[in-house]
């Protein structure tokens, strides 16, 4: 009997008709594959929330000012973010990465100083990140996946916090996978009207200056930021590794769009917690052929879908391990 088969025979004797925990049942699956046994184990999950900052906000793309991307991470470091409330309530260890916020913090126990640069270039300029920065975002991830407070994290769920990072997903979707602007582009954080036809403009633009991209490391590089960068990185990073990773919203299935691109094998990894209400979205997950657990209408970001999808996690992993079967139980099969 190969392993497959071993962990659909264990599932398959628990107490209840074949198949009756339904998307539970396939999560389990994965999760087993992936640690190689029929009894996994979610040691110290941990959801990581990256911040960055975006020349391109100061264009005007989003209905927040770039100030709020630090306001939120000492938000998230004083404990009073949306993020805080649930992986508390989940019991989830949180770290969140500075990964390029223009700003100098205090140092922090639950902030890890990866900062790359004060914000990326503005991509109507030039390349949000030069290539020695992508490397710098790599080599963080590796050391991120090193500390003490992580590296046996059997999960991790990513979010980020980056005002005008929609852009940055909208741009990398529509040159991934060579799709229109207007099936990509949402309204963020809330534009308005005119909101929205100026960051339409605005996107329009950039995806003219920057044609012809032909690998995903380039279409990171043109449109940013250090934040999805950082994510694609640990994200693959991760996986190498062995450990399951819960994709959010928008923002982190576009770096994960990304990390994908660079090495497919990652879906094995990946469990997607939510569809998330920025238009792009249903799109993005349709072309990763992915499925969401969740349907909340959520546009946050931050990583709050992946806290609310983990206790749906835990239930598969739990049932794994603690129902009883048939036989333990004394209790009839099926005819
Ligand atoms: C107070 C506040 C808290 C947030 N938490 C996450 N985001 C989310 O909104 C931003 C992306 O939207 P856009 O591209 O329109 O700027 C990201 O920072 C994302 O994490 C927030 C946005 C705001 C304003
Ligand atoms: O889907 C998301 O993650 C999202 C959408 C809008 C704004 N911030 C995040």
């Amino acid at each position: 009997m190969n392993l497959l088969q071993e962990i659909q025979q264990k599932i398959d004797q628990k107490t209840k008709p074949i198949g009756a925990l339904g998307d539970l049942e396939t999560l389990a699956k994965q999760i087993c594959l992936v640690q190689k046994t029929t009894s996994p184990t979610l040691n110290n999950p941990t959801i990581i929330v990256f911040a960055g900052d975006h020349g391109l906000a100061k264009e005007g793309v989003s209905a927040y000012p770039q100030e709020v991307t630090y306001q939120m991470v000492l938000n998230f470091l004083n404990g009073g973010a949306a993020i805080n409330v649930f992986a508390r309530q989940h019991q989830l260890n949180l770290k969140i990465v500075d990964a390029g916020v223009n700003f100098d913090f205090e140092p922090h126990q639950d902030l890890i100083d990866a900062k790359v640069a004060k914000g990326t270039v503005s991509s109507l300029i030039g390349n949000a990140l030069s290539s020695q920065q992508i490397g710098d975002c790599f080599d963080q991830a590796k050391k991120l996946l090193e500390r003490d407070d992580i590296k046996d994290s059997d999960i991790i769920g990513f979010g980020e916090m980056g005002i005008g990072n929609t852009s940055s997903a909208t741009l990398i979707m529509s040159a991934l996978y060579q799709l229109r602007l207007e099936d990509c582009i949402g309204k963020g954080t809330g534009v308005d009207l005119e909101g929205f036809k100026k960051k339409y403009s605005i996107l329009e633009k950039v995806l003219e200056k920057h044609q012809g991209l032909n690998s995903p490391i380039q279409i990171l590089s043109a449109f940013g930021g250090f934040e999805l960068a950082m994510i694609a990185a640990t994200m693959l990073e991760a996986a190498a590794k062995g450990k399951m990773i819960i994709v959010d919203g928008f923002i982190v299935t576009a770096a994960y769009a990304i990390a994908k691109a660079i090495q497919p094998e990652i879906q094995k990894n990946a469990i997607f917690s939510h569809v998330s209400d920025e238009k792009g979205h249903t799109l993005l997950l349709q072309k990763l052929e992915a499925t969401p657990l969740l349907h909340l209408g959520l546009r946050l970001g931050e990583g709050t879908g992946a806290a609310m999808a983990y206790p749906i996690i835990q239930s598969a992993v739990l049932f794994m391990n603690e129902m009883a079967s048939f036989a333990s139980a004394n209790v009839s099969e099926k005819e």
